[in-house]
């Protein structure tokens, strides 16, 4: 089945990761999985106009599968030039998301990205999100913090994350500086206190 099959990928990419990161026994377990198919009715009007705004995952890593004859992702790089994403058949793209930039203590980038209408043709994506805990927090592993890399996000849980960024219709990450540690905003401590 699809969503098995990506879902296990996704696990391994994030495994993979965090082994990179020094954290071989570190485990993904209890990070759900989201998929979303995708389909942009490009017309003759629509073209050059945005079909997603420019916005970040909010989870931890995500698996696009693009369509294969109709481009339109763009990403943004560190210049913050958008660089478009030409179709590549028999590949998958795997972007992170702001959990990841949290659970990384910063290492790791959120990367924003859009899809632009450019040919007035049907556009299909399926888009598969690794999220972040369901139970626990997100929270940088003690390992990734020291005094030279101290704790720049405090710890959350991924759906009043999910949830802050929903309510402050901030998409592309900006909702990341409402968890900053030694944040000076005062909302920090609104974070929605989970009933459980
Ligand atoms: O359709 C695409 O290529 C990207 C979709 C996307 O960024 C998303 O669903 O978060
Ligand atoms: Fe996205």
């Amino acid at each position: 089945m699809y969503a098995q099959a990506i879902h296990k990928l996704a696990m391994d990419i994030a495994c993979k990761l965090a082994q990179g990161m020094g954290l071989a026994s570190f485990s993904f377990e209890g990070w759900p999985c989201k998929f979303r198919i995708n389909k942009y009715n490009f017309s003759p009007e629509t073209v050059n106009y945005s079909g997603v705004q420019i916005h970040t995952d909010s989870g931890f890593l995500t698996i696009l599968q693009e369509d294969e004859n109709v481009g339109g992702l763009e990403v943004m790089d560190k210049s913050g030039t958008f660089v478009a994403v030409e179709p590549l058949p028999g590949t998958l793209l795997v972007n992170l998301g702001d959990t990841a930039k949290v659970w990384s203590n910063g290492r790791l980038c959120n990367v924003k990205h859009r899809v632009v209408c450019k040919e007035p043709r049907t556009r299909m994506s399926i888009a598969s999100f690794l999220l972040g805990p369901k139970e626990a927090k997100v929270e940088a592993p003690a390992e990734l913090v020291d005094s030279s890399h101290p704790r720049l996000y405090v710890p959350f849980f991924y759906l009043d994350y999910r949830n802050l960024r929903i309510s402050k219709e901030l998409q592309a990450g900006e909702a990341l500086d409402f968890v900053r540690a030694n944040s000076e905003k005062e909302h920090v401590p609104k974070l929605n206190k989970r009933k459980d």
